[in-house]
């Protein structure tokens, strides 16, 4: 079974052991130590079960012991003396005070611990996969990361990735519930039997009676995934096209869409929750209805009073323990389709190996050279680019030239290895830069594009982008690139924040700002994709030609369609036009 189907389940009858199965074999690949902490968890909440089971029975024979006024209690542990016949149980009233009070104090110490060891094992695996899939992210083929909407991704990482910790807690209490259940059930059988065969057969019809509630709550487990999936999706597309809804005058109908959303996610949720009081309503019914059964027919019942009694407030405790490991099957379906979305994501292949892989790169100390380069977007029908060859000699200035469409970004994509090519090699310097370290060959290369992605931050640290150089370079690179000239007018200069979106900045400053964070690393290889083609004429050839005069001994290469830019350069490769 491979990871991403390891949560596809088969018909009804083993599907709730397939979402138990499943969850459990995909945990096991997050977390090392998972059967040994489950284990310890297990076993603590089982052993809060069985000192609340012995708890109830010393009071009750306590109760007796003292409305008779006798000294010792023959009989303290209902079942033992039917378990050994032999053995003499009968203790004082001060020892079964001191054991009472012994198994209430355990019973807290183990609830505690259980409740500590739960929350620390909840935030470790919601830490883990949170880390996972934001790695994973950053790891995906970067065609890849474009067949997922944004919506998705966000609600995978922020939301449902906490539906791992809960489907672990879940399962832990599974298997606390059914260790409970069946010390319960020793203990119910030791103490009246026929009373054990009631709770039984109650046992059996719980839980027929919960399993007709099992297909609702998958299908509202997914119905409500998909509903908040569109909705985050909904609020994303308004707050990146804020400016092109008001423009054309459409809140109303973007308040209207995301009114109808809201609603749905509201009455799918109050659905979930209704469900939940229904099952919960009828499984107490059930065994209210036990319980007066066993009253009406006790007489019937080969038992004495204390066991009966006994025997009958343990079946009662053990109520919740039916109704929780039902509501925990329920929800494991219910958290099927989110586990299901976070586990794919999570099995997606990931380029981590190329940044390690190969030679490490000194640079380009001769050429780059295209031989013969196809590239094929994935579900494409014709290649964005096709037998491309042609040569970026090192310290040389080149404008990649070519109409819409004709593949430069594509081709400065490849040279980035965002993606590799379909057929055909690029060599650097004789060797094929699939053989040379993705992440020491981006070191040598500095990059600006059209669309500038600024961030929630300061001019200076979206000119530095996480990285660390003097605020000498940050001034040098902000002066060449031009965007010295109206950082200086800004209120705060280098520390004016800028808020998400940089509505501040018109689209020309962004670019400058852009062009300076690529310029900062004073790197040996340059890259330019339409890099200024938001500045008036004047400024971009004031801007490139100060690049180029910096920049004598390095490589360069720009990407434009403006003429005048292209005459700039030494060297022109020219793209015809689409290939098909
Ligand atoms: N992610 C993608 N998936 C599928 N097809 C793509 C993708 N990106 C680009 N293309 C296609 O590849 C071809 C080349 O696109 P590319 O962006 O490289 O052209 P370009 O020369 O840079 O165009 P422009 O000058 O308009 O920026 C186009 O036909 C485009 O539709």
């Amino acid at each position: 079974m491979s990871k991403a189907d390891a949560l596809t389940f088969g018909r009804d009858g083993k599907r709730r052991h397939r979402v138990v199965f499943g969850i459990v074999h995909q945990l096991r690949e997050f977390i090392p130590s998972l059967y040994l902490v489950t284990g310890l968890m297990v076993a603590t909440g089982i052993l809060s079960g069985l000192a609340e089971m012995v708890g109830i029975t010393l009071l009750i024979s306590l109760i007796f012991l003292i409305a008779q006024d006798a000294p010792t209690v023959d009989q303290p542990l209902a079942w033992l003396p039917r378990i050994i016949s032999d053995f003499d149980v009968s203790l004082p009233k001060g020892v079964v005070i001191g054991i009472l009070a012994g198994a209430i104090v355990l019973r807290l110490l183990l609830g505690l611990a259980n409740g500590l060891i739960g929350s620390f094992v909840a935030h470790h695996i919601s830490e883990r996969i949170r880390g996972k899939l934001y790695d994973k992210i950053l790891d995906l083929a970067f065609q890849d990361i474009g067949r997922h909407d944004r919506g998705e991704l966000i609600t995978i990482l922020s939301t449902e990735s906490y539906t791992v910790a809960g489907a672990h807690a879940s399962l832990v209490r599974l298997g606390v519930n059914i260790g409970t259940i069946v010390i319960f059930g020793i203990g119910m059988l030791g103490i009246a039997w026929p009373i054990a065969l009631v709770g039984l057969a109650f046992g059996v019809v719980h839980n027929a009676t919960m399993r007709l509630f099992a297909t609702s709550y998958r299908r509202l487990g997914k119905a409500l995934s998909g509903s908040l999936e569109d909705l985050t999706q909904l609020s994303w597309t308004t707050l990146l096209t804020l400016k092109a809804v008001r423009s054309f005058g459409l809140e109303d109908k973007q308040r209207s869409l995301f009114a109808n959303l809201s609603h749905e996610v509201a009455r799918k949720l109050r659905r979930s929750e209704q469900l939940g009081a229904i099952t919960s309503i009828l499984s107490e019914a059930l065994i209210f209805g036990v319980l007066l059964g066993i009253m009406l027919f006790s007489s019937f019942l080969a038992v004495d009073f204390p066991a009966a009694l006994s025997a009958t407030v343990l079946l009662y405790r053990l109520q919740p323990h039916i109704n929780e490991l039902d509501q925990q099957i329920l929800h494991l379906h219910e958290m099927e389709t989110p586990l299901q979305r976070v586990f794919t994501l999570l099995a997606q292949p990931g380029e981590r190996h190329l940044n390690t892989r190969g030679f490490p790169s000194r640079g380009v100390e001769r050429a780059i050279e295209f031989k013969n380069v196809t590239f094929r977007y994935p579900d494409t029908p014709r290649p964005a680019i096709e037998s491309i060859s042609f040569f970026i000699k090192s310290g040389e200035k080149t404008a990649l030239v070519g109409p819409s469409g004709a593949g430069k970004t594509t081709i400065m994509n490849l040279i980035l290895r965002l993606a590799e090519p379909t057929s055909g090699s690029i060599v650097v310097d004789g060797t094929s830069l699939q053989n040379i370290q993705r992440s020491s060959w981006l070191q040598q290369l500095a990059i600006a594009g059209q669309d500038v992605e600024l961030m929630e931050g300061t001019v200076r640290e979206n000119i530095l982008f996480y990285r660390d150089f003097p605020d000498e370079d940050v001034r040098w690179a902000a002066e060449l690139a031009g965007a010295a000239e109206f950082i200086d007018e800004l209120s705060y200069g280098y520390e004016e924040w800028l808020g998400d979106e940089a509505v501040k900045l018109s689209v020309g400053q962004r670019q400058r700002i852009g062009l300076a964070r690529a310029l900062v690393g004073r790197k040996n290889t340059l890259f330019l994709d339409e890099a200024t083609n938001a500045l008036d004429e004047e400024t971009e050839m004031r801007v490139l030609t100060r690049i180029l005069d910096e920049y004598k001994e390095k490589t360069v290469v720009v990407i434009s369609h403006r003429q005048k830019v292209a005459a700039l350069m030494t060297n022109r490769i020219n793209l015809g036009g689409h290939p098909g």
